[in-house]
């Protein structure tokens, strides 16, 4: 069990804390790679595939990439699980309408959503702060194998709207977005680098280190920590 946390919001990782890396590196990764291809030849003028695909030239130096060269950047940067904005943003397009149309539902840990549920139902407000674009956290919130999950969810932050998730003004600009005060957020996350960022911009942190995962191994530091949510203790005090 983890020290006693009185916040007044619990922010979540996906990757590795509510939901198995394995999952999406196994079923979500290749659904978009098959699908880049097309996205990009036959879609290339919506704005934001375009403005993706602008990013992904800056990114590389290569001005003048074609659809093909920018496929090629694409699936490099997924085989190197980089978490680039402008990939992140095109798999949400992809991932968004794979999950519209049925073919994907998004995995989360058992003991993940009764806590989320039990948490929302104490007062709590949860917010979702994803390297995944907020298009896919939206899709993957709404088609759980528990079914649609968003009602819980005060807001979606990405490395779009919020900034990298190993950088203190990247969680400041979360906490002034929320405006709850920083000292009463409480990060849920796998990998320490995004903790270490949390930490130093005054949140709570706790550590979520699930066997099997990448950075079980590694650990989270000094951050306090849980292998499961049932370990969180946190409650919103109302006085
Ligand atoms: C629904 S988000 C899909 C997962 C993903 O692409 C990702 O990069 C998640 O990274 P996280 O920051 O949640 O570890
Ligand atoms: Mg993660």
């Amino acid at each position: 069990m983890t020290p006693h946390f009185d916040v007044d919001a619990v922010v979540l990782d996906i990757e590795g804390t509510t939901s198995a890396t394995g999952f999406v590196v196994d079923v979500l990764y290749p659904y978009s790679r098959s699908r880049f291809a097309a996205l990009l030849t036959e879609r290339a003028g919506d704005p934001e595939v375009a403005r993706a695909v602008a990013q992904v030239r800056e990114l590389t130096g290569e001005a003048d990439a074609d659809a093909a060269q920018v496929e090629k950047t694409l699936n490099a940067w997924l085989d190197e699980d980089r978490k680039a904005t402008p990939l992140k943003t095109l798999q949400g397009v992809i991932w968004s309408e794979g999950f519209a149309r049925g073919d994907l539902v998004s995995h989360f840990y058992e003991d993940v959503v009764p806590a989320l549920r039990a948490w929302h139902s104490a007062g709590l407000r949860l917010y979702v702060y994803s390297s995944g674009s907020v298009a896919a956290q939206r899709a993957w919130f709404s088609s759980t194998p528990e079914g649609d999950l968003l009602p819980l969810v005060s807001g979606l932050y990405d490395t779009e709207n919020a900034g990298p998730k190993q950088e203190p003004e990247s969680y400041r600009r979360i906490a002034s977005a929320t405006g709850v005060e920083p000292g009463r957020l409480l990060f849920l996350s796998d990998r320490p680098g995004e903790l270490d960022a949390a930490r130093a911009a005054g949140w709570r942190t706790v550590g979520i280190r699930r066997p099997g995962e990448p950075y079980y191994e590694q650990g989270v530091g000094d951050h306090a920590q849980a292998g499961t949510f049932d370990e969180i203790n946190v409650s919103r005090s109302t006085t």
